[in-house]
């Protein structure tokens, strides 16, 4: 059976959770934090990152992208990349993601910057952070406007990247005033996460042992 190296706060690894839900694909969950020196990741990633999926033959696919990637070309009964004719769309898909997973990377490197000592904290850095978060929300506002989802109407991979990192600004940074500058983001995401691959994905915080920064 597939394995899926993740953690629960981790908008990356939703991403591939939710892949796999969607698709219904049986998997093995293994929970763990990647931050701490107890993770298994340095033995299936040399970038030491989840979310891994670990396959049959042993071999491991990591990068959410790329996994994402992998799982739509196996598995093609649930395809997310619809519809499969619409090249353009495709693209677009993901486009969506790389804004989304630009977003997480930004929020994660802000949520480290946050934990440095007093004066040893960036400012200029956790500003330009914060607007490359900014810059990023406003793209995915503009782009999904009122529409439930964000290509042709059809629930699809944009969804997943989108979702992910919006459910991740909730748990970590729940005082971002997205949801009262976006209110159709809002409302998307909402709707977002009324589906049983969201409900059964919810992040939640993680504690973290070793000294990161
Ligand atoms: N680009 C990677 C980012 C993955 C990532 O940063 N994962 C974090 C965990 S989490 O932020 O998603 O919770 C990690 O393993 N970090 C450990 C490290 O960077 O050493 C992806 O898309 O999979």
């Amino acid at each position: 059976m597939l394995r899926l190296i993740s953690a629960t706060p981790s908008p990356y690894a939703r991403k591939v959770r939710i892949a796999l839900a969607e698709k219904r694909i049986p998997f093995e969950l293994v929970t763990e934090v990647p931050w701490d020196s107890t993770t298994q990741t340095p033995q299936y990633n040399p970038l030491e990152k989840l979310p891994v999926l670990i396959l049959e033959n042993g071999k491991s696919i990591y990068e959410s992208h790329y996994i994402l990637e992998f799982i739509e070309a196996k598995y093609t009964d649930v395809p997310l990349l619809l519809p499969k004719n619409d090249v353009d769309g495709a693209l677009f898909a993901k486009q969506v993601e790389v804004v989304a997973d630009g977003i997480c990377d930004a929020l994660v490197l802000l949520f480290f910057e946050n934990q440095r000592e007093d004066g040893k904290r960036s400012e200029e850095w956790m500003a330009r952070q914060r607007r490359k978060v900014d810059g990023g929300l406003k793209a995915l506002a503009d782009w999904v406007g009122d529409k439930q989802f964000f290509v042709n109407d059809n629930f699809g991979l944009a969804d997943i990247a989108a979702g992910s990192v919006l459910g991740y600004l909730k748990v970590r940074f729940p005082g971002h005033p997205w949801r009262e500058t976006y209110p159709h983001l809002a409302r998307y995401s909402e709707d977002l996460e009324g589906r049983q691959s969201f409900i059964d994905t919810m992040p939640r915080p993680q504690k973290i042992s070793d000294k990161i920064v």
